[in-house]
């Protein structure tokens, strides 16, 4: 079974590898959506995977480092792009939450990506 946790963070950002003339090397603003996916065995005493506020505890400490900051003045985050906040979430939270089985990061209604770890990079 799978559950997820879905979060709304407000951030800044700017992608400094970007061709000359692109609009994001601009500074800008986003409401970055972030789905965090947990897949494990139902335990048949409590009828859940694990329970959404564990999900929500996890993350908490990065939340709180993401939400209403400059992404680009976190360390690991200097190219601050869907993808690098998708890894840089997986690689922080997947010692607390071992479930974790993907994160999704929707940077606009219409933009984002989905990572599963390493061995998931590609495809
Ligand atoms: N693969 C990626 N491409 C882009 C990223 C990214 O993180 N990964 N980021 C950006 C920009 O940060 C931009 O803010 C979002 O891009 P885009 O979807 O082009 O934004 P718009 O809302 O302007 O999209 P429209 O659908 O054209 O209105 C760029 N690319
Ligand atoms: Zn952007």
């Amino acid at each position: 079974m799978e559950i997820f946790k879905a979060f709304t963070l407000e951030a800044a950002h700017r992608l400094p590898n970007v061709p000359p003339g692109h609009k994001c090397a601009r500074l800008h603003g986003h409401s970055f959506r972030v789905e965090l996916k947990v897949a494990g065995p139902i335990d048949p005493a409590t009828g859940w995977v694990m329970d959404f506020a564990d999900i929500k505890r996890a993350f908490q400490p990065l939340y709180d480092q993401l939400d209403h900051h400059y992404l680009n003045d976190i360390e690991g985050l200097e190219n601050p792009t869907s993808e690098q906040l998708a890894i840089w979430i997986w690689e922080r939270l997947r010692p607390a939450l071992p479930l974790l089985a993907e994160v999704v990061v929707h940077e606009t209604c219409t933009s984002g990506c989905r990572y599963r770890g390493e061995d998931a990079a590609t495809d």
